[in-house]
């Protein structure tokens, strides 16, 4: 049997899951829509030759003009190389496709920005670096996705410095603002302080560094980072510089061990390694009330059900059908759509603490319990709030082109959410 036929023959028998059976009767779940009309030769002749050459014209004296002549100013490029899919590993381009629509589908449908899914054949650094910075005149904002620890750090740091839009790579810095936005909400019904905890990040890839450098920021007592040999600390020569930099801001006096070693007497875990990880043992070895947020995907490090009988108070996942979503979906629409906004040109740190604040901030509204440490994503207030939090902060902060009060640019995010949502339940009516 040839494999086509074999792939057929599945799919008759009733081989595709739900999932499986939604993106192919879609051929995938983005598209692209014009925003103005063609009818006639007029319409054409206006926004094709003759008379695109006006806006060519303007631009070229007026290089500032390309952000109000073009798509550019609501335009993301969701950049993967497909090196960490998920916790799915290193599945190439053409698999990291799924997910990267799926991005793009999420911009549009909570922030109303059109994102463009981008997975390319990069076989180092330097050319994954030259490849964005090739295409970057064509968008606002870049947010890389899901590209393997280290290669992601040296990627995004050259970006950022030769680029003057907002690179983002969203599994550190979308994953690292959620985690904050939800300890903080955790923290609010435990009844700690976040500078007496000892917090344990199970992952020293893109999402573990980005969390542990954020909660650090924040004020965190004390933070143990671990890969798959062990806590991250100096007396390890096996260290890439960037798990060494790491190991010692946050384990100065080497303490050394395993997860299981790590987690006694911890207040809060955060899984950001690979689905399984955590035992029960080591759930009930921490400190009480234990707060356990195993974040991978699509596999968290254990299920809620196992890590509440082992006695956690409160439990999270990376999931939509759980309560307690900690993914970074909440963070990087109201992100961009407060940072393009402005014009950002870049998304500093204190951007990404007003964020998980402006996470928080939502959470609050609805009543903190248990289960509900963050808003829902579909609530309508996130990214209006992370928006006009961005937007604040990058004025005080010296990286905006645009002054526009965080009023404005929050009235403006309500409205382009609104749109999407309008867009996203309308979709196959
Ligand atoms: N919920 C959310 O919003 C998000 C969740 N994630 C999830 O986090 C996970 C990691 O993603 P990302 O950081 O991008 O991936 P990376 O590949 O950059 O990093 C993975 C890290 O996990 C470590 N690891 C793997 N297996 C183990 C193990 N058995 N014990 C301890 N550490 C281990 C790796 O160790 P080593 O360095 O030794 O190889 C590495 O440091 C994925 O499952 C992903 O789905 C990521 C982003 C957002
Ligand atoms: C949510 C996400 O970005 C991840 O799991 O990689
Ligand atoms: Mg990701």
């Amino acid at each position: 049997m040839t494999e086509a036929h074999g792939r057929k023959a599945a799919q008759e028998a009733g081989g595709d899951s739900e999932a499986v059976r939604l993106h192919r009767a879609a051929r995938g779940k983005w598209g692209i829509s014009p925003r103005v009309p063609l009818r006639n030769s007029r319409d054409l002749s206006l926004a094709y030759t003759p008379g695109v050459a006006e806006p060519v014209r303007r631009i070229a004296r007026e290089p500032e003009e390309v952000w109000e002549l073009t798509s550019r100013g609501n335009l993301v490029a969701v950049v993967s190389d497909g090196t960490a899919v998920l916790g799915l590993g290193d599945v190439g381009p053409e698999a990291a496709l799924p997910v990267m629509e799926g991005k793009a589908l999420l911009f549009k449908r909570f922030a109303g920005i059109d994102a463009v899914p981008l997975v390319v054949r990069a076989p180092t650094s330097e050319a994954l670096v030259e490849i964005v910075r090739g295409l970057a005149p064509s968008f606002g904002g870049i947010n890389l996705e899901d590209v393997a620890a280290p290669r992601c750090f040296a990627v995004e740091e050259e970006l950022v410095r030769s680029l003057d839009i907002p690179v983002f790579h969203d599994d550190q810095h979308g994953t690292a603002i959620v985690v904050l936005a939800a300890l903080l909400g955790a923290l609010e019904v435990v009844g700690k302080d976040l500078s007496d905890l000892r917090i344990v990040v199970a992952g020293a890839g893109a999402a573990g560094t980005a969390v542990a450098e954020l909660l650090l920021a924040e004020g965190a007592g004390e933070v143990r980072v671990l890969d798959r040999r062990g806590i991250l600390s100096p007396k390890r020569n096996d260290l890439d510089a960037y798990k060494r930099r790491l190991a010692e801001r946050t384990n100065p006096e080497g303490e050394e061990g395993g997860l299981a070693e790590a987690l006694v007497g911890a207040d809060v875990f955060v899984g950001v390694a690979r689905g399984g990880l955590l035992t029960p043992e080591m759930v009930q070895a921490m400190r009480s009330p234990a707060i356990v947020f195993a974040l991978s995907n699509p596999d968290p490090e254990i299920l809620p059900d196992a890590a509440r009988a082992a006695g956690a108070a409160i439990v999270a996942t990376g999931r939509s059908d759980f309560p307690n979503q900690v993914n970074n979906v909440l963070a990087f629409p109201g992100v961009f759509r407060g940072a393009l906004s402005v014009r950002a040109r870049r998304i500093t740190p204190k951007m990404k603490r007003a964020a998980a604040h402006a996470i928080y901030a939502v959470a609050r509204l609805e009543g903190i319990s248990p289960e509900t440490i963050l808003p829902s994503v579909f609530h309508p207030e996130v990214v209006p709030r992370v928006a006009a939090a961005v937007a604040r902060t990058a004025l005080e902060e010296g990286v905006a082109r645009l002054s526009r009060s965080p009023e404005e640019v929050e009235a403006e995010a309500r409205r382009f959410a609104e749109l999407g949502r309008r867009l996203g339940e309308s979709v196959g009516e």
